[in-house]
């Protein structure tokens, strides 16, 4: 497999690192700041990516459209990891499949947060038939971290409103205000080195039921992320997300 990294950070070494020890080609990397002798071009261009068979996007928020936008019409499968760009989703994916391109997207690429994402839904169906419980969603990640709430939390959130007809909205700011019976929270916090940690609380008069996801590294995402290339690099055509990947 030949492979191209966009964004050369946190992700986009890791990315390198394990592509390599499977014996996968990398043929470019691509990255603003050219201070690695690693990457091969600042900007995107057909030219730095012509020999690539999969492309991984671990890059900014910023950047994230242009880049899908980009892979769709040079045709070159694609794994996006990047989050930041939540509110343009469906806009984005309408035109993948407009192009018939192939990409696939999922705001974490861990099994764990698959699973971990299965488990919220579940409880929260659980949860819709028992009014005296609300809930809430709470996110911790590394300072270096440039987007706010997670693209994992967001997911989380949609696990929860998808099934408890109680919540309506979704409230990701600081409140200066009481919060609305209608609406589901998502808190964030940035300390540290913190690779992700994910919790979600269902909470009653009588008791509380927490369910975390606590990431140890960030070798789940990136392995998860590798096994997304394999998977979109097969001749599949649309838009996908992990869901479609683990058939379910
Ligand atoms: N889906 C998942 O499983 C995971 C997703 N992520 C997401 O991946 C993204 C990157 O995370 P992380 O690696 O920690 O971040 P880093 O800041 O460590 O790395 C991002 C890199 O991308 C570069 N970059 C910025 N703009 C572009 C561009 N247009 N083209 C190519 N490269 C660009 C940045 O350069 P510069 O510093 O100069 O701006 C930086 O070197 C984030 O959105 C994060 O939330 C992270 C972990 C797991
Ligand atoms: O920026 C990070 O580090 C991470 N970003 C993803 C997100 O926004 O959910 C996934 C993971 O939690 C790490």
């Amino acid at each position: 497999m030949r492979i191209g990294i966009v964004g050369y950070g946190r992700m986009g070494h890791l990315i390198e690192s394990l592509a390599r020890q499977k014996g996968w080609k990398v043929v470019a990397i691509i990255d603003p700041v050219m201070d690695s002798p690693s990457v091969t071009a600042r900007t995107l261009s057909a030219s730095a990516m012509k020999e690539c068979d999969v492309v991984v996007d671990f890059s900014s928020p910023e950047s994230a459209v242009d880049n899908i936008l980009f892979y769709a019409r040079e045709d070159i499968p694609a794994v996006i990891g990047t989050t930041g760009w939540h509110e343009r989703l469906d806009e984005v994916r309408a035109q993948v499949d407009e192009n018939r391109a192939a990409i696939i997207y999922s705001g974490n690429f861990s099994i764990g947060v698959h699973l971990f994402v299965s488990i919220v839904r579940h409880a929260a169906r659980l949860i819709d038939g028992f009014d005296d419980y609300d809930a809430l969603v709470s996110e911790l990640h590394h300072a270096g971290k440039a987007d706010s709430p997670s693209g994992t939390a967001l997911m989380i959130a949609t696990a929860i409103m998808d099934n408890v007809k109680r919540k309506k909205h979704v409230e990701t700011g600081r409140l200066d205000r009481m919060r609305a019976a209608d609406e589901l929270h998502v808190v964030s916090g940035r300390v540290g080195s913190v690779p992700g940690t994910h919790t979600v609380i269902f909470d009653s008069p009588a008791d509380t039921l927490e369910l975390t996801h606590r990431a140890r590294s960030r070798e789940g995402f990136a392995y998860g992320a590798l096994a997304a290339a394999q998977w979109i690099a097969d001749g599949r055509k649309g838009f996908f997300t992990l869901d479609d990947m683990m058939g379910a």
